[in-house]
């Protein structure tokens, strides 16, 4: 049987009732872009909103594992009319990630290029979201294929970066910057994560990693600097324990789309 090639007309159909489009992505790996995406989505929930969260990180899906949802695949419902994406427990957010169709959750992805555009446009093509005011997209780190292909198929409102206080991390935020300048894509804001970290008994600061380049990095672009969440333990045990929906610090407080 051949397969249906996914077009953007498909893609656009499927995103028609999705009022903002937001992809979260960042310049390097590991510095806390599913986080971020994670608690962008929690604070629209908290808010009353109907939000879905699409994880795209084809290299690290890790959505699942922070909203504690990574054995409800089997739920996934898979009509004619689309794929139904799973909920999270307590707001109630609406998941799909690429983690759902791996036969484990230990089961590397080693497609590429290619592969990665057909399988995220098939994806983007197939997922019946019904009615979302929010659907946050998490990219893999770079500017590779994959948010590439998201930032060529879906109207998106605009792309937060995940930057942590390291130099080559806001290098290739920078590259990512000048990506989206080029595919007339907005940047909305770049979120500085693991900023610092403060000592509970005394109040201290400590910045673990140098010197930051976010506030630079804002000015230069013209572009706000949303956030500077700094290392909490607490929200590395509850993101372990797929617990992220009760981490109560909103750090979007202030950040209007
Ligand atoms: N502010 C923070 N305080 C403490 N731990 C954090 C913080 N942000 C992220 N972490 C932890 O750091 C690790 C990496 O975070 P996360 O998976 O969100 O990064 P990522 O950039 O999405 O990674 P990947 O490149 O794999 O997609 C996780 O264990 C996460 O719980």
């Amino acid at each position: 049987m051949q397969e249906k090639i996914v077009t953007g007309k498909d893609i656009a159909e499927r995103m028609k009732n999705v009022k903002h489009k937001i992809a979260v992505t960042s310049g390097k790996g590991g510095v806390g872009k599913s986080t971020v995406a994670a608690l962008l989505a929690v604070h629209y929930a908290r808010k009353g909103y109907k939000v879905g969260i699409f994880d795209a990180d084809f290299l690290g899906p890790s959505i699942p594992k922070l909203f504690g949802v990574e054995d409800k695949a089997k739920e996934l419902i898979i009509r004619e009319s689309g794929v139904s994406p799973v909920y999270s427990e307590k707001y109630g957010i609406k998941i799909l990630s690429i983690q759902f169709m791996l036969p484990s959750k230990e089961s590397p992805v080693i497609w590429r290029g290619l592969a990665i555009n057909t399988a995220l446009r098939s994806f983007l093509g197939s997922v019946d979201w019904e009615e979302l005011d929010y659907l946050i997209f998490d990219t893999p780190p770079g500017t590779g294929d994959a948010i590439l292909t998201v930032m060529d198929f879906v109207d998106l409102d605009g792309l937060i970066m995940v930057t942590i206080p390291q130099e080559l991390s806001a290098q290739i935020v920078e590259k990512a910057i000048n990506m989206a300048k080029k595919m007339d894509t907005d940047v909305l804001g770049i979120v500085e994560n693991m900023s610092y970290f403060e000592c509970t008994k005394c109040g201290e600061r400590y910045y673990l990693f140098g010197k930051s380049r976010a506030v630079e990095l804002a000015r230069k672009y013209d572009i706000d600097l949303i956030a500077e969440i700094p290392y909490d333990m607490e929200l590395l045990d509850l993101a372990e324990r797929g617990r992220i929906e009760d981490y109560e610090v909103d750090y979007f407080e202030y950040f209007y789309i």
